[in-house]
């Protein structure tokens, strides 16, 4: 079994909206909306990653200290079990911006459900829903 690792966060605005971010065609899982993130380099903390990630697919900086656990996902794909930790964060300085060509959207938790999403991440909506309302 390989274990992945990959950490993403529910970006929250003030209208209680979390960002989701459509994953390009030609990777797998292509055309799903998922949570901005990716997998770890080599010798990275998980916090680290998320910092760069957010940097790269979305151009904007958080601090390490914006980001709160929420929950996480636990999921046997054909090729890898996934482990994937989603942070909240509501602070963060720039706009996020489409930096990897990307479609992106700000939507209610309730919405989530009418974007079809990895399978991985439907366990994940009811934290959300929780912790902002529907
Ligand atoms: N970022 C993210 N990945 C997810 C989610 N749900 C889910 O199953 N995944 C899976 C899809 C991929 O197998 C893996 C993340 O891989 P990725 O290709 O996006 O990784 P990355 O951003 O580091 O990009 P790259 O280096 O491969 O270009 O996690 C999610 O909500 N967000
Ligand atoms: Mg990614």
């Amino acid at each position: 079994m390989h274990l992945l690792l990959v950490v993403a966060v529910a970006l929250v605005d003030a209208d209680s909206r979390v960002l989701i971010a459509q994953r390009p065609v030609h990777k797998a899982l292509g055309g799903l909306w998922e949570f901005p993130g990716g997998k770890l380099e080599s010798g990275e903390r998980p916090e680290q990653a998320l910092i760069r990630e957010l940097d790269e697919e979305l151009g904007i900086a958080v601090q390490e200290a914006c980001l709160a656990p929420l929950t996480f996902a636990s999921y046997g794909y054909p090729d890898m079990h996934l482990l994937m930790p989603l942070y909240i964060c509501r602070r963060w300085e720039g706009q996020p911006q489409s930096r990897e060509g990307q479609a992106l959207k700000w939507v209610r938790p309730r919405a989530l459900r009418d974007y079809p999403m990895p399978p991985a991440d439907e366990p994940l909506i009811p934290a959300l829903i929780d912790l902002l309302g529907p």
